[in-house]
This record gives structure tokens, C-alpha cells and sequence, in this order.
């Protein structure tokens, strides 16, 4: 294995191979667990996109109320669940089918096409906010709208970012990239894949093309393309097999490129960029 490789896995903590079953009911009892030393905490908060990662991480949060609700008898333990299109989702279909399947307490649904629309006109004399610039305002604005609701609702807002975002550093920097606690980190994109499985998810939950939209010159773009390698090189990059030298090399320069991504602000202190 590549030297790199090996220190990327110990830092993202990928298991060669999982039993879902097991992996399913660790994320639930970390979820519960959290919520049971923090008892001010009585709501988790998520954006529903109708993509893989967050129908995932939207069940085992619906499972974790459930089993709170049973456990301790407080009926004020919910899960909400926030559609956040950006005007009108042309993918609208697949968020309501993940929907279906998380059966979540509550629904909300807010455009965040009025408040990104405000932040880049309010820039538009002094800069131009190119597209892939606004994708990224598009899912700051997602988070401010999930903490917003958590602010108010005795809640910790949930998020959806696992190893194989995580090692290219595919998110927005305090975008989707910020959250207060993150069921699915270890896990790979085909892991998640059999958490779905094991959970009973219809294939099209699961088989639907990683995207994360946020770019209106280039729709439903897929991960993919953005990243030049495909997940089943990044996958089994992340469980330790063999890849191509050039998917190694795409892994890896992504890995480098986003240190700065998998650290708090960087203070005098830090020595990990030197
Ligand atoms: N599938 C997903 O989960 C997902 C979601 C959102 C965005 N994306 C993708 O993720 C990417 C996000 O774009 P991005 O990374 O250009 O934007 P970003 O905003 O996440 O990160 C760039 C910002 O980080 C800071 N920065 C950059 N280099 C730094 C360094 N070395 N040290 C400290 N700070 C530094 C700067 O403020 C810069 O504006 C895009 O490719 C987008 O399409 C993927
Ligand atoms: N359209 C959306 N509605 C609600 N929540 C969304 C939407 N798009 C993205 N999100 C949230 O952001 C994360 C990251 O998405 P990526 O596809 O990985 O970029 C997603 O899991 C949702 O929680
Ligand atoms: O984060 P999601 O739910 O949008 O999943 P994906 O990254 O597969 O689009
Ligand atoms: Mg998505």
C-alpha cells in the first residue's frame, strides 16, 4: 500500500470492510448517546437533497428520535427534516422519495434562492461572484438556515460528510462542511450504499448520481466529473486495495490541495501546513 494511503485511512478511520448491520446500529447509538449527556438537545436538524448521503444520515437520525422517544418517554425528541431548494430543484421527485423512506417527525421546506440572490447582489458593484462562487454561497446559505432551526428548536444540526468526501475535501468549507456532528465520518461512499441496503431503501436511494448541484452553468453535475475519479477508486483507495496510479495521484493531490478543510482555523499553533 502507499505510504500516504495508509495515513489517510488511519486518519479517516475506513475499515477494510464492514458489517452494516453493526455499523447501522453504531450511528444510531452514537446519535442517542450524544443526545442522552446533552439533555438540553431535543431536536436533530438535516437538509434532505434526495442524494444518497443524506437519506442515510436523515433515517438514522429519524431512528435514533424513535428510539429516544421509546427509551426515556419525552415525546420532544424529534427529527426535522428541511428540503432547501435554490428556487424550484429539478430533482424535486428524488428528495420527496427520501423523504418517504426517512418518514421524518417534521418538514420543512425553505428557498434559499431569495437570500443567495441578496448576498450576491448586495456584492455586485465592487466583484463578480462567478457561478461556482455563488455554489458555494448556495450551500453556506443552506447551513445558516439549518442552524437557524436548530438555534430554535433545542437542536443539533446533523451532517452528511463521510470518508470520501472527506479525503477530497469535497464540501464547502463552513458550507456543508459544518455541522455539529457527523453520523456517517468513516464510511465510505459504497459503505453508505449498504447502510441503505441494509435499511431497506429502494435502489433508486441509493443508485441516484452523486451530485451536489450547486452550480447553475453546469446542473446536476456529477461528483464525479468534478473530482476526475470515480468513487470505486476512491473507495478502495479508502479500504487499502490497489488503484491506478493516476487515481492515486487524483486522491491524493485533492487530500493535499484540502488539508486546510480538515482543521479548525488555523492558529500559530498549527504545524500541519508547514
Ligand atoms: N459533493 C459535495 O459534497 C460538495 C458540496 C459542496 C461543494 N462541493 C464542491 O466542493 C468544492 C468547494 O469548492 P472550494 O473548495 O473551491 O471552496 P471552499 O469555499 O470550500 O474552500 C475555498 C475557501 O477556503 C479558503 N482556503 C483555500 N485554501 C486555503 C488554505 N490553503 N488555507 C486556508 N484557507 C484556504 C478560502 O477562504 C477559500 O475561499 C467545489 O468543488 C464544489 O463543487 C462539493
Ligand atoms: N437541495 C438541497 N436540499 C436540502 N439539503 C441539501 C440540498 N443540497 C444539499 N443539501 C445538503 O448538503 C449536503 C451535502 O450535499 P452534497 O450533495 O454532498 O453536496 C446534503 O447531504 C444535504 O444535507
Ligand atoms: O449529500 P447528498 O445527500 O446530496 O448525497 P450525494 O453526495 O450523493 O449527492
Ligand atoms: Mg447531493
Amino acid at each position: 500500500m502507499r505510504p500516504l494511503q495508509q495515513t489517510i485511512i488511519n486518519e479517516l478511520h475506513v475499515k477494510p470492510a464492514i458489517n452494516p448491520k453493526e455499523e447501522i446500529r453504531r450511528s444510531v447509538d452514537f446519535l442517542k448517546a450524544y443526545l442522552k449527556k446533552h439533555d438540553f438537545l431535543k431536536t436533530f436538524v438535516l437538509g434532505i437533497s434526495g442524494g444518497q448521503d443524506s437519506t442515510l444520515a436523515g433515517r438514522l437520525a429519524q431512528l435514533a428520535m424513535i428510539e429516544m422517544r421509546e427509551e426515556t418517554g419525552d415525546q420532544s425528541y424529534q427529527f426535522m427534516a428541511v428540503r432547501l431548494p435554490y428556487g424550484r430543484q429539478s430533482d424535486s421527485e428524488d428528495a420527496e422519495k427520501a423523504l418517504a423512506f426517512i418518514a421524518p417527525d417534521k418538514t420543512l421546506v425553505v428557498d434559499i434562492k431569495p437570500a443567495v440572490e441578496a448576498t450576491v447582489n448586495s456584492l455586485k458593484y465592487e466583484l463578480s461572484i462567478t457561478d461556482f462562487n455563488k455554489g458555494n454561497i448556495k450551500a453556506r446559505q443552506r447551513m445558516i438556515v439549518q442552524f437557524a432551526i436548530a438555534g430554535d428548536m433545542k437542536g443539533a444540526v446533523i451532517g452528511t460528510d463521510h470518508a470520501a468526501e472527506n479525503v477530497t475535501g469535497f464540501f464547502t468549507k463552513f458550507g456543508d462542511g459544518a455541522a455539529d456532528i457527523l453520523p456517517l465520518a468513516r464510511l465510505n461512499k459504497r459503505q453508505g450504499r449498504q447502510l441503505l441496503q441494509e435499511l431497506g431503501a429502494q435502489p433508486a436511494l441509493y443508485e441516484k448520481v452523486p451530485t451536489a448541484d450547486l452550480e447553475e452553468e453546469r446542473p446536476l453535475l456529477a461528483d464525479e466529473e468534478a473530482l476526475g475519479v470515480s468513487y470505486e477508486a476512491i473507495d478502495d483507495y479508502l479500504e487499502g486495495k490497489e488503484v491506478s496510479d493516476d487515481a492515486a495521484a487524483v486522491i491524493e493531490s485533492w487530500y493535499r490541495k484540502t488539508q486546510h478543510k480538515r482543521h479548525l482555523p488555523i492558529t500559530v499553533y498549527d504545524e500541519f501546513w508547514k
